[in-house]
């Protein structure tokens, strides 16, 4: 029995090595004759899992992914084989969550707004969508929630249609990449959708690149539109249109969920599936592995509002992403580069926060930042 894993699970050796074999392998490079004797096969979203790489794998009981997102696995062939596949729910969502305030914040100069006046239509209520949803909560902002499938499954929170959500001054995306059935989101933001966007508009998507159609955006910018947009993600990653870079607000190669919590819970939520499927305790834990955050602690002796918008982007600044994004992407190769090589960023609950009582200081614990 040998557990074959990504090596780009932070963790992954202290985390597999107890559970008996491991081989490590680098994301994409993992061929099907490497994994003739694999009894399971942990990855993240840069290995497809699919019959041409696990056909003739035929001792294998087991796939997971570090990863919310599951495009990359093949999950009707999985369920042909029999194989279970677990697949890291919520892992990241937090690390999205923060990634958009910081888009929020960084972005209102820009557009020369108050960005905590506005109303921010979030499509796609499941983990990163509601993790948002809480955080503005806490901070005051309005927003309303679009997700035609946790409605018709009778999720009680009250739910707008595409077309409420046209009519917010953000637009942020949050669903799964859906090819077929009732709710697609291949192209949701199409032609028709971006022509109805206005210049007094926002539009973030750290979802999947495939749900705004990177053509027909990069046509709207050619012909002279003025269009706010943030992009995470992209359209044939790691081959992204590069021309859409000058157009955007912020560029960035597909990290919002890199946050070091994000993907090492990933790491540790498949450790812990893989014990189970194997019957053996899970006695690690994440805090076994992550170090303290610098600094330790933010002191605010007299909290004011602007503190809010200072300590999100202390803690995560999307303009320093969006920097390193445009002097270092140029083809395929540096995209990839850019998401193995990111640099360790902390979540707000890496912090403590010693700022005393007050409605600021309240809004900041409700983003995760722990009172001293
Ligand atoms: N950029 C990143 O680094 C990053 C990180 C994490 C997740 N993601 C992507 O974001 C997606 C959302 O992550 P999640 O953890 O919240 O997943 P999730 O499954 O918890 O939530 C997705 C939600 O979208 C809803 N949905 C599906 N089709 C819809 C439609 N047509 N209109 C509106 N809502 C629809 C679903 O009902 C579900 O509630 C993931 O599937 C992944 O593709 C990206
Ligand atoms: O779906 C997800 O969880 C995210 O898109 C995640 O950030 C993918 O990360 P990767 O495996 O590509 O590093």
């Amino acid at each position: 029995m040998t557990i074959f894993y990504e090596t780009s699970m932070p963790y992954a050796d202290a985390f597999f090595a107890c559970l008996g074999p491991c081989q490590g392998f680098s994301g994409g490079s993992v061929t099907p004759a490497d994994l003739r004797y694999a009894s399971m096969l942990l990855v993240r979203s840069t290995t497809k899992v699919d019959e041409a790489l696990i056909g003739q794998c035929e001792k294998l009981r087991f796939v997971a992914t570090a990863t919310a997102g599951f495009n990359h696995l093949d999950l009707d062939y999985l369920r042909k084989r029999n194989i279970p596949a677990y697949v890291a729910a919520g892992c990241n969502a937090v690390s999205v969550a923060e990634y958009v305030l910081s888009a929020l914040v960084q972005s209102a100069g820009r557009l020369q707004w108050q960005w905590r006046d506005k109303t921010v239509g979030i499509v796609g209520a499941g983990q990163v969508g509601s993790a948002l949803a809480a955080r503005l909560e806490a901070l005051g902002v309005r927003y309303l929630l679009c997700d035609p499938p946790k409605q018709a499954a009778g999720d009680n929170r009250e739910f707008v249609t595409m077309d409420a959500i046209m009519q917010c001054d953000v637009i942020t995306l949050h669903t799964p990449l859906v090819k077929n059935g009732d709710h697609p989101t291949l192209h949701l933001f199409d032609a028709t959708r971006l022509a109805q966007l206005s210049s007094n508009q926002l539009l973030i998507n750290a979802s999947r690149g495939e749900v705004v159609d990177n053509r027909a955006l990069l046509a709207a910018f050619e012909s002279g539109r003025k269009l706010n947009v943030i992009l995470d993600v992209w359209e044939r990653e790691p081959d992204i249109d590069t021309r859409l870079i000058p157009h955007v607000i912020f560029a960035s190669a597909h990290i919002a969920g890199h946050s070091i919590e994000g993907k090492a819970r990933g790491t540790e939520m498949v450790y812990q599936a893989a014990c189970e499927q194997l019957a053996m305790e899970a006695n690690l834990s994440l805090a076994d592995f992550l170090p303290p955050a610098q600094p330790e602690c933010f002191t605010l002796q007299d909290p004011q509002p602007a503190d809010i918008d200072r300590l999100i982007c202390a803690v995560y600044d999307i303009s320093q992403d969006d920097l390193r994004f445009r002097q270092q992407m140029r083809n395929a190769s540096d995209f990839s580069a850019l998401r193995k090589h990111y640099p360790i960023r902390r979540e707000c609950s890496a912090y403590r926060l010693n700022a005393g009582k007050n409605s600021v200081s309240q809004a900041l614990y409700g983003l995760g930042f722990q009172p001293v």
